[in-house]
């Protein structure tokens, strides 16, 4: 039986552990193999020694799991299990085959309008699911995006994850970048700085740009990237196609309620351009004899 039909109780024995996939700032990622079926997986390794107890670090991991747990969708990475020694937490994950795709990014600097556009169709399908689900992803970014084997996406780092409607408590660290105004204005100032899912819309709309310029839109020092942000300060380069900037001036706009919502996200006339593969395609096939 597949994985995931198996028993939930999983132990380290179970598994052969492969080359290591990478490090973060929390854990080790492996490739692994399940001994009795030969599933191919990732597991995870976290030291609970550096999830200090009662941080915000261990919750932020405990709340990841519960709602990757959860998700079943082909453009999130599935988590099929969980279990712990004395010392690690270990994550059993799906394997993606073609690693993490700001490595993809920075080798070919920036990708091409028909790969942008269908990564974008693809985070735009996975975000409808999610916020379906009540889930904020709050931190989609190309170091939160992995490649499977087909060169499908995968958002695979929940930590930011939240259930909407959320007033935020942690601080924030790490890069500004993707986060909307609503979230980088300071505490109080004329906001309750509670946000909801269209935080994730923001967030879509520079990692557009980001596909397409090879470079955040609001990249500076970060006092000016907040001062950008809070004034969706922006330029897009002429290489742009006009109907790519126009997807991007539509997600990235000050008032959370007037950002283009996902389902006209799919429809806009640049992804349609790039991703009804359906009927052009045969077409294509046609012309060629159908070869
Ligand atoms: C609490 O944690 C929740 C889950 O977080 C992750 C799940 C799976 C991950 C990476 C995750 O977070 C980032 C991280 O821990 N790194 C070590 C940095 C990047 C390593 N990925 C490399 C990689 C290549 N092929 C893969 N197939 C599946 N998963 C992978 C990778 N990594």
């Amino acid at each position: 039986a597949p994985m995931y039909n198996q028993p939930r109780q999983f132990h380290l024995g179970m598994f052969e552990i492969g080359r290591p996939l990478g490090k973060g700032k929390f854990g080790r990622v492996y490739l692994a193999r399940e001994r009795s079926s030969g599933f191919i997986c990732a597991l995870k390794v976290l030291y609970k020694s550096e999830l200090q107890h009662g941080s915000g670090v261990e919750k932020q991991v405990r709340r990841e799991v519960e709602i990757q747990s959860n998700l079943r969708h082909p453009n999130i990475l599935k988590m099929y299990g969980h279990f712990h020694d004395s010392k690690r937490v270990f994550l059993i994950l799906e394997f993606a085959g073609r690693g993490e795709l700001y490595k993809h990014l920075r080798k070919e600097s920036r990708f091409p309008e028909w790969k942008a556009a269908q990564y974008v169709a693809q985070m735009a399908s996975a975000l409808r699911y999610l916020h379906r689900k009540h889930v904020i992803h709050r931190d989609i970014k190309p170091e939160n995006i992995l490649v499977g084997i087909h060169g499908e996406l995968k958002i695979s780092d929940f930590g930011w994850s939240v259930h909407a409607p959320n007033h935020r408590r942690t601080t924030l660290c790490g890069t500004l970048d993707y986060l909307p105004p609503e979230m980088v204005r300071p505490h109080g100032s004329g906001n309750d700085n509670s946000y909801d899912e269209k935080v994730d819309l923001w967030s879509l709309g520079v990692l557009t740009y980001e596909f397409l310029v090879g470079e955040a839109p609001f990249e500076d020092t970060m006092v000016m990237t907040h001062r950008r942000i809070a004034r969706a300060d922006m330029t897009i380069p002429s290489f742009v196609s006009p109907e790519a900037r126009d997807l991007i001036k539509k997600l990235l706009v000050l008032d959370p309620t007037k950002r283009l919502p996902l389902d006209a996200v799919q429809q806009h006339p640049w992804i349609i351009k790039h991703c009804v593969k359906g009927e052009r395609a045969t077409n294509r096939d046609k012309a060629k004899g159908g070869e």
